[in-house]
């Protein structure tokens, strides 16, 4: 009853993106998403591909599978998907960590609510641009952001847009103009994101940060933003599990 589907549980590794880039930390990836964006580098939590990886874990399950990967060696979990938020039983496992005094945070797109977003420590919503193919519910984001702000901080929570195109570029802008308060962050698009050539990858996605930083630079409108590569992708490449 109260199990969730989970795609993969991995770490330790490092935090690649976000407001707590660098931070240590142990990944659950859950399965299904309402999203399809045309570049999802974690598509297999959803377009089929990965259906035989799913097990559906109650959260005892779960904190035994984060142990055996990461021992005594970890104090931070991050739960991602797939869209975490369509699952309603993660609070056992937010339950659950919270008991045992792990900080934890979460990655979702900010399109549907769970009363457990009360209970994350850094919380991540990140609508999505146009290049993604999808549309973003404003009044889905409006009332997720509205709850969050309601709980005097004892969490924190930013918006992050992935950017690969002038098109997206100006969504963000609009994004951050509306939340002005809410720490904000602008993140490379990968477009390549099944190459196994890091050196090309890497060459690449080098530049797109460059041209995302030449961009927020000559922009008076964009002051308080933070612009971040996506760091998994510059050490790993597209490795998966990292
Ligand atoms: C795979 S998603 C899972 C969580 C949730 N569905 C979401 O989109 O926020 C995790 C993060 O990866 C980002 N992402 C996905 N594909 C990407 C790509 N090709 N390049 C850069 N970031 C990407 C998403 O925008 C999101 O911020
Ligand atoms: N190292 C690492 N950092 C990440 N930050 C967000 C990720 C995700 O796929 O949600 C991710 C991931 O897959 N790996
Ligand atoms: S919302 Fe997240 S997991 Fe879903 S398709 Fe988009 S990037 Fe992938
Ligand atoms: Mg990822």
């Amino acid at each position: 009853m109260s199990k969730v589907p989970v795609m993969e549980v991995f770490g330790p590794t490092i935090q690649g993106e976000g407001m707590v880039i660098g931070q240590k930390t142990m990944f659950v990836r859950t399965a299904g998403c309402d999203y399809s964006c045309s570049w999802c580098d974690s598509s297999f939590t959803w377009d089929g591909t990965g259906i035989d990886l799913i097990k559906q874990m109650d959260a005892e399950e779960i904190w035994a599978e984060l142990v055996s990967h990461g021992g005594e060696g970890f104090s931070f979990v991050t739960i991602s998907g797939g869209n975490p938020a369509l699952l309603k039983n993660l609070s056992y496992l937010i339950n659950l960590l919270k008991e045992k005094k792990i900080k934890i945070g979460l990655e979702t797109q900010g399109s549907k609510w769970q009363d457990w977003f009360l209970n994350i420590d850094e919380l991540t919503i990140s609508p999505k641009p146009p290049s993604s193919g999808m549309e973003t519910d404003f009044n889905a984001l409006d009332m997720i952001l509205g709850k969050m702000k309601a709980t005097d901080n004892r969490n924190q929570t930013s918006l992050k847009v992935v950017v690969f195109n002038d098109e997206d570029y100006n969504y963000a802008k609009m994004v951050h103009l509306r939340y002005p308060e809410i720490p904000f962050f602008l993140q490379v698009g990968n477009e390549d994101n099944k190459t196994t050539d890091d050196q090309m990858l890497i060459n690449e996605l080098l530049k797109k940060y460059e041209w995302l930083i030449n961009k927020v630079m000559a922009d008076d409108e964009l002051k308080d933003v933070k612009v971040l590569p996506q760091l998994h992708t510059y050490i790993w490449g597209n490795k998966r599990g990292v």
